[in-house]
């Protein structure tokens, strides 16, 4: 590809250009949320070539800490949690941030803040760091609720209140993937330009998949409707033909090929875990955002999971999403046992 040909191209749709022209269809937009966007993407260019060159600059293993969850922090969890703190306080966009690594919500100095709260995920699938599959950092965007100065109360909002989330993926090739509450787009960076460019347009979910995606080393902790659902996918009583299961263990590459082939992930709650293992403000909602947002569907096993009004910032909560017609089935199993 002669990429100085194409750095001409003036019909290139980088993510800046994107973002300004999902700006300019709001007249009243003052560009705050366009700042803090390009102050994410920023981070997560930083975060991309951190994670690309790891192994080689000593950013692999443990860092030393634990984090307020009682997992061993990985180096490059500190390290992209302290590159998204610094991005997003100094957008001068930002008033609350809540991140995985941080047991408190941080507060932005009164001299930077702005009227957007973001929760954020800062390195996804920290278990699969060290060994170079893929990972990600996750992000869902609050507006500050009305009259507020910034208090907990504006990020304890149900996720359906969201304005924007997204995820980017470090993996075989670097994507981000975002919603502004008006449909999925995904975007690649050309490491040469440094640039991200939409390849991934209006990103439409299958409405039933071939796959189903889950962590089946806790199947005998399961309750009867996950354990039927997944006897089903692999035993199909409809004469179709069984599921292909695929599991990575970062949310973000098995979220992201579920957007893009289709099918189920599944966090289910079980005995050990009965809230399931995954958070609800930076995992859970910005992934059920896009998940709707590209037509698919989102529950918890007792309602929609975009709906759950929480009351801690690491609240846990299980998840089934991707495909409509797939989350339809395990949702009718629940429903006929509660
Ligand atoms: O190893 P398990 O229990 O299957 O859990 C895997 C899940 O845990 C996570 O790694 C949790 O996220 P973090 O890595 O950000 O803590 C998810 O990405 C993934 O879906
Ligand atoms: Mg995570
Ligand atoms: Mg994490």
């Amino acid at each position: 590809m002669d990429h100085a040909a194409d750095a001409m191209r003036t019909d290139l749709m980088t993510i800046t250009r994107f973002v300004l022209n999902e700006q300019s269809k709001f007249p009243e937009a003052r560009g705050d949320l366009t700042i803090l966007l390009n102050h994410i993407v920023l981070g997560c260019k930083f975060v991309c070539s951190s994670v690309s060159k790891a192994g080689l600059a000593k950013l692999i293993g443990l860092a030393g800490d634990t984090n307020v969850q009682g997992e061993e922090q990985k180096k490059l969890d500190v390290l992209s949690n302290d590159v998204f703190i610094k991005a997003l306080s100094s957008s001068g966009r930002t008033n609350v941030l809540v991140s995985e690594e941080l047991e408190e919500a941080v507060f932005v100095d009164e001299k930077l803040r702005g009227r957007y709260c973001v929760v954020f995920d800062p390195l996804d699938g920290s278990s699969n760091i060290d060994c170079g599959v893929s990972i990600g950092t996750i992000f869902g965007i609050y507006m500050l609720k009305e009259g507020s100065a910034g208090t907990l109360n504006d990020v304890l909002q149900p996720g359906k209140n969201m304005i924007a989330a997204g995820y980017c993926m470090y993996g075989s090739s670097c994507t981000l993937v975002l919603s502004t509450g008006t449909g999925v787009n995904g975007f690649t960076l050309d490491p040469s330009l440094g640039e991200f460019i939409l390849t991934h347009p209006d990103i439409q979910i299958p409405k039933k998949g071939k796959i189903y995606s889950v962590n089946e080393g806790n199947a005998k902790n399961w309750d009867e409707p996950t354990r039927k659902f997944v006897e089903n996918c692999k035993f199909p009583q409809d004469g179709s033909s069984p599921k292909s299961l695929r599991y990575i263990g970062s949310m973000v590459a098995d979220v992201h090929r579920t957007l893009l082939y289709g099918g189920i992930f599944m966090y289910p709650a079980d005995k050990k875990s009965p809230n399931g293992k995954l958070r609800v403000l930076y995992e859970v909602f910005p992934m059920s955002f896009l998940v709707e947002q590209a037509g698919g569907m989102a529950f918890t096993g007792k309602g929609r999971a975009l709906d759950i009004v929480p009351t801690k910032i690491h609240q846990r909560s299980p998840i089934f999403l991707g495909s409509y017609d797939d989350v339809e089935q395990i949702k009718a199993l629940y429903e006929a046992t509660a």
